[in-house]
Order: C-alpha cells, then structure tokens, then sequence
C-alpha cells in the first residue's frame, strides 16, 4: 500500500511533540517541573495554596489577596452536589471501583451543571470551577455512603485541602495533615502532555465540552502505568508486609520481568522532583502516626530498584507511604489524584479551545493489502 505521510511510526508517541502550550515546562534531563515560570520547588517552599495553583495553571499569573479571596469563595460556594448526582451516589454498588464512580459521576454532573450546552469561554471556566469544587466532593461523598455514613455538608469556608478530610470524616484535619496534603495537591496538579492530558486534549479537540473531555481524561488516570500506581504501590507494600521481605521480593519481581509500581518514567531521567518532597512528608507522616515501617520498606525498595534497574521513583511511590500515614484509604490514591489533576487538565482543555485544531495522528498500517473478498456461502 502506497505510504501518503513522511512522518514515521514512534511507539507510544514518545517524544512527539503534538502542541504548544504556555501551560508546565518539564525537563526530564535535569528533573526540573515549573507550571507557568513557578518551579515547584518555589510553590512548594513558599507555602502557595492549592487554590493559588490552580489559578496561576488557568490564567497565567499567581493571584493577589483579593482576586485569591473571591476565587476562594466561588470554589467554596460550588463544593454541594447537584441532587440528582447524590442520587446517584446514593444508588450505584457500594462494592464498585471508586475512579469508576468518579468517571460517571462527573459525566453525570455535567448534563446538570447550570451551564450545560453554553460553550463560551467564560461558561467554560466556570465549569471548570465547578469540576475543582465538586470532584473531591463525589470521592468524599461516595466514600462515606458505601461505608453506611451520612454525606456531610461542605464548608464553604474551608481551603481544598481541609474540605478534602471535613467531607471524608466529618473533621478538619490537623496543621500537618493540612500542610502535607496541600503539598500533594500542589505536586500533582499538572504535568505537561501526560497520557490524561492528552486524553482530554484530545477529546476537547474535536469542540467536545468540558465534561466530555473530563470524563476521558479520569479514565485514562485510572490506568496503573498512569496515576492508578499509586494505589498498586501500596497493595505492594502491604503485600510484602515486612523489612525482611523487602529484597526477595524485589528480587523475584525483576527475575519475573515485573514492573515494580512507582518507578520509572517516560520523561524524567533523574529523580521526579515531586518525589523529593513526598519522600520527606511520607517520613514525617510515618513518625507522627508512629509507624515508620512503610516509609522505611520504601526507602530501602528504593535503593535495590535504583541499585538493580538504575530506575528512580516517580511521584506515584512516596505518595502511597504518605496518604496511608495520614490515615487514607487505598482505593482513594487514585481518586485524589484526580482531585488535583482536575485543575491541569481544565487548565489544558480552556488552553485548546483558545488555540484549537483537530488532534488527529496516523497510523502505520501493518495489516494486509489486497485481500480476496470471498462471499459469506463460500467461507
Ligand atoms: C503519574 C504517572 O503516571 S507516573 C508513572 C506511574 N506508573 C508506574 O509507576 C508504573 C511502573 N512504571 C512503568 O510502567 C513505566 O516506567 C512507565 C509506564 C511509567 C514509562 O513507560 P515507558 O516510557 O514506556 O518505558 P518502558 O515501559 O518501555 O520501560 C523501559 C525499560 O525499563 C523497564 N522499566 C520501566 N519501568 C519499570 C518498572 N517500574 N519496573 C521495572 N522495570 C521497569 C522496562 O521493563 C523496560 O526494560 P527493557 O528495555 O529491558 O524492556
Ligand atoms: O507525565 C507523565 O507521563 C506521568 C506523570 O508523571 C504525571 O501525569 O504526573
């Protein structure tokens, strides 16, 4: 078959460039991740919030006191679910995977939200700050229904990260809780052309709406090569149980050609610099729970993966240690991802729709050619 395109075939569109994008600058030589000009490391130090963050990744620029304190308010006011969404809630399996419910209650949400079919730019945004306010609220929410407890009403007044722990047990959470967990939040909000991302690039491509695109990208989270590592590091961690344990099964895991979950990455060639800073909370968080045992068995899983692959950890690995110290059940790992996710990948959507073209690559075609169509009565 005659070949129309000079282009040739990369696996898994490995550094393909697809678009431009003023958005988050990696450097995977030099482990460096800045979200528009900010390192991380400046954000994280400095004591941004998370809600400081998500506005500086979706207009270009960090808030002032006032323009902080009415961004604030309007993510505060939105948190409540549309009733119908509680229904839903209320009515699915309780026995179902938690990032699944997530995926259908956001599409659900969408046909209820307010400004549902208004595809201006200004109606985006304001999607997209119900999206922030309402995604920690469906995980919270569904947590506590399947656990026969009574959802509880969000607080207005409280930051993203205290209304994560008010929703899930009906308390605010202590200044560490609060500091560490506002860290997560900042360290995973956004990260360049990742495959959720991209996913939801891709569907807004095509002038899809905002929920649609959502919707794409949560699935695509869900995958364990993508942010649902976190959960499968601490089943592993669980798994082995014990220091003792902690070589041979590393051992036999690289032996079988297994993937050991939370290292290795398509971009970063040194240490993730998320997992800098979640390395040193997952420690803390042990110390103050007085378990230490789960950030030591990943310190030492750390060295022999590094000593025996050369991989290093990616930000999916010290953020299982820290979210189980501070108390959080498993099967959210991957739902609080999306939780901060949420705010990269509306940052990325508005940022198609502002500068859009159909996402539409090609294939290199390996089936056969010129085949004999032979009828039904004759095969
Ligand atoms: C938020 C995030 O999405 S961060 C990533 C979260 N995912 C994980 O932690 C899952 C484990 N890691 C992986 O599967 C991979 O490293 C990925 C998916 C992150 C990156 O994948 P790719 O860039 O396609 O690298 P690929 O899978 O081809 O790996 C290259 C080589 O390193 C090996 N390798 C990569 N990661 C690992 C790992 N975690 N454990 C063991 N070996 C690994 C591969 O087996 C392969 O070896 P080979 O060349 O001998 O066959
Ligand atoms: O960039 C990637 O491929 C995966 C990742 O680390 C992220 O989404 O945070």
């Amino acid at each position: 078959m005659s070949k129309d395109t000079d282009t040739s075939f990369v696996a898994g569109l490995e550094d393909v460039v697809s678009n431009t994008s003023d958005i988050c600058f990696l450097d995977g030589k030099e482990g460096r991740l800045v979200y528009q000009g900010y390192n991380i490391h400046d954000l994280v130090n400095g004591n941004a919030s998370f809600e400081e963050v998500v506005y500086l990744l979706w207009h270009g620029e960090l808030p002032n006191r006032q323009q902080l304190d009415e961004f604030n308010q309007q993510i505060g006011r939105q948190r409540a679910l549309a009733p119908e969404v509680l229904n839903f809630l209320k009515g699915v399996r309780k026995d179902a995977n938690a990032m699944e419910v997530l995926r259908t209650a956001v599409s659900f949400a969408g046909i209820y939200d307010p400004d549902n079919g208004d595809e201006s730019y200004e109606a985006n945004v304001r999607k997209a700050t119900r999206l922030v306010a309402q995604i920690p609220t469906i995980v919270t929410t569904f947590e506590r229904i399947r656990n026969g407890q009574a959802p509880i009403d969000p607080d207005p007044e409280l930051s993203a990260a205290s209304s994560f722990f008010q929703l899930l047990t009906g308390r605010v959470p202590d200044e560490f809780t609060e500091r560490a967990f506002n860290t997560a939040l900042i360290l995973h909000a956004d990260h360049e052309l990742n495959a959720s991302t991209f996913s939801a690039r891709v569907t807004a491509a095509t002038l899809s709406d905002m929920y649609s695109a959502i919707t794409s990208a949560i699935g695509t989270l869900k995958g364990p090569l993508h942010g649902g590592a976190n959960e499968q590091v601490m089943k592993m961690l669980l798994e082995i149980g014990d220091m003792s344990r902690v070589e041979s099964y590393i051992d036999e895991a690289l032996a079988a050609k297994r993937k050991i979950m939370g290292f290795g990455h398509r971009v970063y060639r040194t240490e993730d610099p998320r997992a800098t800073h979640l390395r040193k909370l997952s420690q803390k968080a042990g110390e103050l729970a007085g378990e230490t045992k789960w950030f030591e068995m990943s310190r030492r899983i750390e060295q022999l993966v590094k000593d025996k692959k050369g991989l290093n950890p990616n930000v999916d690995f010290y953020s299982a240690s820290l979210y189980y110290s501070l108390g959080l059940p498993t099967h959210l790992f991957t739902p609080i991802f999306a939780c901060s996710r949420i705010s990269g990948w509306t940052a990325h959507v508005l940022e198609q729709y502002r500068n859009n073209r159909l996402i539409r690559p090609r294939a290199e075609y390996t089936g056969p050619t010129h085949r004999q169509f032979v009828p039904l009565s004759e095969r």
